[in-house]
């Protein structure tokens, strides 16, 4: 199915632990995200090396910064030839565009994709309201956020699969909604707030869906990832 997968969150905290777990799939390669835990640790070679593989990458990075810093950054990012980017979209549309043009500065051939995390899975409609003092609704910022990173022209959002149809139904042209915040029913949440199964992220219009713990916890990480990727593609 074009441009639906399921994304694997490598939050591993070293290159052995990563390859290890890469080297389980045999029969298949993965698209895998590589988060801050990951690169911090190890650096920009690890994602070097995971492209050299054969899998896809999205780097997580969630820059948010002034622009000048975020499109200097993101200049050195498109080096890596990474598949797909992020920053926060509370950044400003001004941010947002910085970063998209020090993508296109740095990519030797087709930019990286560029998505902007609207609101963390993790953050709840209350802590939102309380802390963040945001008193719209989680649906209405998100969108918000979407149409900013929209009018920055980036490819598309970072939200919970929650708020995918949404995002899905208020713009065109293949916006994505890149989707953590993938649980089933008997497992823990862990530090997610806004949660749900791959089947309705399916059904919710999800593109992309990042798991992680899911995977990398379970016992048997490539059933897990298979029983993950049949539920989201029926595949
Ligand atoms: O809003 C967001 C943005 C990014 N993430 C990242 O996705 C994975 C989810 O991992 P799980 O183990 O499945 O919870 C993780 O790497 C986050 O950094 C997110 O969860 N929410």
């Amino acid at each position: 199915m074009a441009n639906k997968d399921v994304i694997i969150a490598c939050d591993f905290g070293t290159r052995e632990e990563t390859l290890a777990f890469l080297d389980r799939f045999t029969a298949e390669k993965p698209y895998v995200k590589i988060g801050m835990e990951l690169f911090y640790g190890e650096g920009p070679q690890i994602v070097r090396e995971v492209k050299a593989r054969g899998h896809r990458v999205f780097l997580d990075l969630k820059l948010h910064d002034i622009p000048n810093t975020v499109r200097r950054a993101m200049k050195n990012l498109a080096k890596l030839g990474v598949d797909m980017t992020n920053v926060h979209a509370a950044g400003t549309i001004e941010m947002m565009e910085a970063a998209k043009a020090g993508l296109e500065e740095g990519a030797a051939g087709r930019r990286p994709l560029l998505i902007a995390v609207t609101q963390l899975t993790s953050t709840s409609e209350p802590r939102m309201r309380e802390e963040l003092l945001i008193p719209a609704p989680m649906g209405e910022v998100v969108t918000r956020y979407a149409a900013n990173a929209r009018a920055a022209g980036l490819d598309g959002v970072v939200c919970s699969p929650l708020e995918a149809a949404l995002v899905k139904g208020s713009f065109s042209g293949g916006f994505l909604a890149v989707t953590p915040g993938i649980r089933y029913p008997d497992a823990r949440a862990d530090d997610q707030a806004r949660v749900t199964i791959p089947a309705r992220a399916r059904e919710l219009g999800a593109d992309y869906i990042v798991v992680g713990r899911p995977v990398t916890a379970a016992d048997d990480p490539v059933g897990a990832y298979r029983r993950v990727r049949f539920d989201f593609l029926g595949e």
